[in-house]
């Protein structure tokens, strides 16, 4: 079970809700993911306006919980309010906190995040800041409160997988709040790599909406990050610099 703040979830796949050719290939990649959490920009969703054509209007409303992120916030009053937004919407469980500092890297401002997940924890919400790998900074985001912390991956949408694994180690083996791994992800293998890590959950988009078949790769993407934990509570075995043989001889008499 994932445990976040007051909810729990059987599926440790967050999905985002971006860039798909068309709804009716996104709801079906949605249903085959076994997602319970979606994840969408606010200022993306046409939330506020019924004559426009949304998504959410294709899914079942009842059976998800509902992660809006701040995308498009520059500093931490811009996050807030579009959290208060959001929460105004009726369609806001938790947040991520989302407030980028580089145009270019997408990489999150680490200053403006935690004043973000601060003033957000001040109002009562649930606050999964994005974060980079940065192992003292996800540290502080857990002593001011935050409910999980969600490193990222490598940039936005670059597909990269995981650049620095060490860090992702570091922050996972730190943190008594769940650990998502957030952005990214290119690949299943990928997927199952942050999980066999010791990720809670791995919250990824890009890889599942630009797939040649989005409904397959969310479906590979689910079976990875099941798989991915299954190894990661199996214990993997340890790594030896020289060969052991899989069929010892000793203690067994051969006839030569
Ligand atoms: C949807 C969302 O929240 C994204 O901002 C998220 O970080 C996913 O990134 P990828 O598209 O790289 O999976």
């Amino acid at each position: 079970m994932l445990k976040i703040g007051d909810f729990q979830f059987h599926s440790r796949l967050l999905l985002g809700t971006g860039k798909y050719p068309d709804f009716d290939v996104q709801k079906q990649a949605v249903e085959v993911s076994e997602t319970e959490v979606l994840t969408f920009a606010v200022r993306r969703m046409n939330i506020f306006d019924p004559v426009q054509p949304n998504f959410l209007e294709k899914i079942d409303l009842q059976k998800y919980r509902f992660l809006p992120n701040t995308a498009g916030a520059k500093n931490a009053e811009e996050a807030v309010r579009i959290a208060k937004l959001a929460d105004a919407s009726g369609l806001c469980d938790m947040i991520k906190v989302e407030v980028i500092g580089c145009d270019k890297t997408l990489l999150p401002d680490p200053v403006e995040t935690l004043r973000a997940t601060e003033m957000l924890l001040e109002e009562g919400f649930t606050v999964l800041p994005y974060t980079s790998d940065d192992v003292v900074l996800a540290r502080k985001l857990e002593e001011l409160g935050a409910h999980a912390i969600m490193p990222g991956a490598s940039p936005i949408g670059s597909g990269q997988g995981i650049i620095n694994p060490l860090n992702l180690k570091f922050i996972i083996e730190q943190a008594d709040v769940p650990v998502i791994v957030d952005a990214g992800i290119g690949s299943p293998c990928d997927a199952a790599y942050a999980m066999e890590l010791g990720a809670d959950g791995v919250l990824l988009n890009t890889a599942v909406s630009g797939a040649k078949d989005p409904v397959k790769m969310a479906e590979a993407m689910k079976l990875a990050i099941e798989a991915g934990r299954l190894g990661y509570e199996a214990g993997r075995i340890g790594r030896k610099q020289y060969a052991a043989a899989s069929s010892p001889k000793e203690g067994i008499s051969v006839v030569e």
